[in-house]
């Protein structure tokens, strides 16, 4: 007996003949934060919709806890609270009336129900809102109505489609902030085309494209893909390119606009040093040097692009 809360091994699902997903395989342990992370159209919500229990797949299967979801779908879905793309609110009720009626359908005891609906608001920033009809919240409140209902019966898992899009700066912060605490006692999958906020929120990360993974690991390993043995140097006289060149360790160097200038250089010669001392010998006027960081974006461009190519 293993502990994972999730498992899914060679998820498949086609439709008309078409692979929307293909063989997704991946597994969750309690208290980590996993990013399904692809462009529209990837596959993120079929997968979502297999892992709870809303799809059946055409191949493969998924396990909440060790139970499978085809065998034993009523145990396994008691295990999951999800918040699917389109939210599934009454609007017409008040937060208290709607999330009570969760509740129930989540089949908390009776006895149970108001505390569950009492914490699931405190954990969600909505206590004063209990009186307040669904449908005069603003957006970043309904979603958080929405996040509100999927643990109100404290499930295992936690699974969240697309939880911020919509939403405005100040609300995707909150509701972001949300969903770590949320992941610090369930086990937490949310399904995103936002790279920062997979580094933002997740542990874990898996990448998805056309329907197949083509990352799955650790979001540190990410980062660590973005690092790349680049400085990005401000001067205010800039030289030619061919003195920079010249300073040891330096392999390639590009002007960008106002001053700026990116250097490459191997992995063993860091020649951040030498090119302080060459710019302030030659009066560069040396205002900034700092690593430069490839963007996530550029990151996710590689990795399909290298599964392009192997296709
Ligand atoms: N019911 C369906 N019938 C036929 N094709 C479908 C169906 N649902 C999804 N698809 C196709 O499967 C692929 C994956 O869709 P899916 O909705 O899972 O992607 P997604 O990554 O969640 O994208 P988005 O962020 O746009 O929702 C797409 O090509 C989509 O057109």
């Amino acid at each position: 007996m293993n502990n994972f809360t999730v498992e899914a091994i060679e998820l498949t699902r086609l439709y008309g003949g078409r692979e929307a997903v293909s063989n997704v395989n991946f597994t969750l342990s309690k208290g980590e934060v996993l990013g399904f992370l692809g462009p529209n159209g990837a596959g993120k919500s079929t997968t979502m919709k297999m892992l709870t229990g809303n799809l059946a797949p055409s191949y493969g299967s998924v396990k909440i806890c060790g139970i499978d979801m085809m065998e034993n779908p009523k145990e396994a879905k008691a295990l999951i609270g999800y918040l699917p793309e389109m939210r599934p609110l009454y609007k017409e009720l008040t937060v208290d009336e709607y999330l009570t009626m969760a509740a129930r359908l989540h089949r908390v005891s009776a006895k149970n129900i108001k505390k569950a609906v009492e914490n699931a608001k405190e954990r969600c920033g909505l206590t004063h809102m209990s009186k307040r009809l669904i449908e005069n919240l603003s957006n970043g409140y309904q979603q958080r109505v929405g996040i509100a209902q999927a643990i109100i019966h404290s499930p295992m898992v936690v699974i969240l489609d697309e939880p911020t899009v919509g939403l405005d700066p100040i609300q995707i912060r909150d509701i972001r902030t949300l969903i770590r605490e949320v992941g610090t006692d369930h086990s937490v999958i949310i399904s995103t085309h936002i790279l920062p906020e997979v580094e933002m929120v997740c542990d874990q990360v898996q990448i998805i494209d056309k329907g197949k993974l083509v990352f799955n690991g650790s979001i540190d390993v990410l980062k660590r893909q973005r690092v790349g043995n680049k400085l990005l140097i401000g001067l205010r006289n800039p030289p030619a390119i061919e003195e920079v060149l010249r300073i040891s360790g330096v392999s390639e160097a590009e002007s960008l606009a106002n001053g700026l200038m990116r250097v490459r250089y191997a992995e063993s010669t860091e020649p951040a040093e030498a090119i302080v001392q060459a710019a302030v010998q030659q009066g560069w006027g040396l205002y900034q040097i700092a690593p430069d960081q490839t963007s996530l974006e550029d990151v996710f461009m590689q990795l399909t692009y290298q599964e392009q190519l192997a296709v």
